[in-house]
């Protein structure tokens, strides 16, 4: 029975909680934001954000010296009244992006992204109920264990990869980067169409090669504060013909390509699936489940936004699956790309360390000269010294070095320094893999750092141990990691691995005479978009005997188990 004293203790109660928010917001909004450049007023550090811009240095590179003149691993930068937090450490991101991702899981609004029509791509969706879905459903078909069903059209693409290059060489001696591109670029993208779309026909994949290779230009809108708009969005509402108005212009003209991307092949899969010549691949298996109605926890959230009801759960479950599609092979054309390409110019580089592998590969699966087999996924554990190779290369040159922006939904505090709620925070991969810290000497190519601290694949990987497995900090934090992390590290792993046993690779200069030096800094080009590639580079591949070149043409001479 409540009696007066417990009815009085109830809106007594309500009081001091709401008192205590309101104290404790007023002292989180008295302390101060992280250091970091003051900039001018209004426009705050607009100049500084747009630096890199003018050529001078990469982005990343930036923040982490700013970091060493604020002494701080956590930076504040204020742009034109955005917030916007540089996390330069492994204790602040694992801090902040992971253990409180409650708070950071969200992502900035792209208003130009959206504009330029890549609203379904689940990579910039907010933390909500509609990207939990989107991401659930990608993890089921991409998480590490379902990974090796894609084995073998793997080794069919390396395989493809290998002839073309054995190709090239016999035409021509120097591989140009346009050539090489072309080869790496197929290579990805039919690994990704093949998985997602089930499509394997050259011809179709030369078409959706060319097709996200058109709209990688948009790819810029995801970098947040690339567009006036990212900071004005009441500039969406200004006319495209209104002088000025470029960005609206190149807006309309990318939603075209960005709708081709989501529809076209989606359409293409629908058309197999009616005809009954589909391939079993991610989006046939997810719409025979149609597996996403609502359980009891997600309707525990407000839906109404969505616009569905969970019996038209159906239709937006096609939705849902032909979002993830899209977005896989959007996010997959790209970023293993930049990763074989990266590999490719850093074994150039380095003849001794090539050597050291291929010493390693010939010993344990005996030499490509009496060899009829190529390096398989069940080599990788005897093979420590090219995991230490593959690991070095993700650590020098992370693909996406600053990752995707997060973005906070509350405020909060952190070592002392307020962070509001609405502020984009960058996780700084490239200065947690530089950090000399945890990786002595940094700057310096040393794949044998990997041989002391990484005693055995599969083994959980420690933190904060020297020279920690960079696949920690790569592929971004917390519940945005990247979900296809495991598909593009055996993508990558089986040409690194195969490009070794097969091939000598060698540095060539612009004009085509032997380099003087070993130097290879700065190796990559800076694009706008959150992706790197290397500056356009000249190379000779060879074959390193004539039973490698065999090799190379027949590569593993296993078919795809199609299943229909
Ligand atoms: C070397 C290859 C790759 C690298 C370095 C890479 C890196 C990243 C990074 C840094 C993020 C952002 C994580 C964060 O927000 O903290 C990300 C997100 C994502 N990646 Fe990857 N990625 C790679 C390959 C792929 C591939 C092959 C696919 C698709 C098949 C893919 C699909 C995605 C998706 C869907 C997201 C968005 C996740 C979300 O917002 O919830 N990635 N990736």
């Amino acid at each position: 029975m409540l009696n007066t004293v417990h009815l009085l203790a109830i809106p007594g109660l309500l009081i001091v909680y709401d008192l205590w928010k309101y104290l404790l917001r007023r002292h989180r909004q008295a302390l101060s934001y992280p250091p970091g450049p003051k900039g001018l007023p209004i426009i705050g550090s607009f100049f500084d954000a747009l630096t890199p811009r003018t050529g001078l240095e990469t982005q990343w590179a930036i923040f982490r010296d700013m970091g060493h003149i604020y002494h701080s691993d956590v930076l504040h930068i204020d742009v034109l009244g955005d917030h916007t937090v540089v996390l330069n450490s492994a204790k602040a991101a694992e801090e902040l992006l992971e253990r409180r991702s409650g708070i950071y899981s969200s992502r900035p609004t792209m208003y130009m992204a959206n504009e330029s029509g890549w609203g379904w791509n689940f990579a910039t969706m907010p933390y909500t109920l509609w990207w939990r879905l989107h991401r659930r459903t990608f993890h089921q078909h991409f998480r590490s264990e379902a990974i090796a069903t894609y084995h073998p059209f793997i080794r069919q693409a390396t395989s493809r990869l290998l002839r073309s290059l054995s190709c090239i060489q016999s035409t021509t001696m120097v591989t140009q980067y346009d050539d090489l591109q072309a080869v790496v670029r197929q290579h990805a993208a039919s690994i990704i169409l093949y998985t997602t779309y089930g499509i394997t026909e050259q011809e179709d994949m030369e078409a959706f090669v060319k097709l996200v290779n058109n709209a990688a230009e948009s790819l810029v809108t995801f970098s947040h504060g690339n567009f006036l708009v990212d900071y004005f969005p009441l500039l969406r509402y200004v006319p495209a013909w209104f002088p000025g108005a470029h960005f609206k212009r190149k807006a309309t003209r990318w939603s075209q390509l960005t709708s081709e991307l989501v529809n076209k092949p989606w359409n293409q899969l629908r058309a197999s699936i009616s005809s009954g010549t589909a391939i079993s691949c991610f989006g046939t298996k997810c719409l025979q489940k149609l597996d996403l109605t609502f359980n009891a926890a997600d309707a525990t959230e407000d839906t109404s936004y969505l616009g569905m009801s969970k019996t038209d759960s159906d239709t937006k479950t096609e939705e849902i699956v032909r979002n993830c599609a899209g977005t896989a092979y959007v996010a997959g054309s790209d970023t293993s790309v930049s990763l074989t390409l990266i590999s490719v110019l850093v074994l150039s580089h380095h003849p001794e360390i090539q050597a050291k592998a291929q010493e390693e590969l010939d010993r344990v699966l005996g030499s490509t000269a009496n060899s009829s087999q190529l390096p398989d996924f069940s080599d990788r554990g005897s093979l420590p010294y090219v995991e230490a190779v593959f690991k070095e290369i993700l650590r020098m040159y992370p693909s996406a070095p600053l990752g995707v922006p997060h973005y906070s939904v509350a405020d909060d505090v952190y070592d002392g320094y307020f962070i509001p709620k609405g502020t984009t925070v960058v996780g700084n991969a490239w200065a947690i893999l530089h950090d000399e810290n945890l990786y002595p000497d940094p700057l310096t190519f040393n794949p044998d750092r990997f041989l002391r601290t990484e005693p055995q694949r599969g083994a959980p990987p420690a933190k904060h141990s020297l020279n920690p497995d960079p696949e920690l900090y790569a592929f971004g934090f917390g519940r945005r990691i990247c979900p296809a992390r495991h598909l593009a590290l055996d993508t990558s792993w089986l040409v690194l691995v195969c490009l070794l046993a097969t091939c000598n690779i060698t540095r060539i200069s612009s004009d085509n005479t032997e380099p003087k030096s070993n130097e290879i800094d700065p190796i990559v080009d800076l694009v706008d978009g959150p992706v790197v590639h290397p500056k356009p580079f000249k190379s000779c591949i060879t074959p390193r005997s004539a039973s490698a070149f065999e090799l190379m043409k027949s590569g593993y001479e296993v078919g795809v188990e199609v299943e229909a």
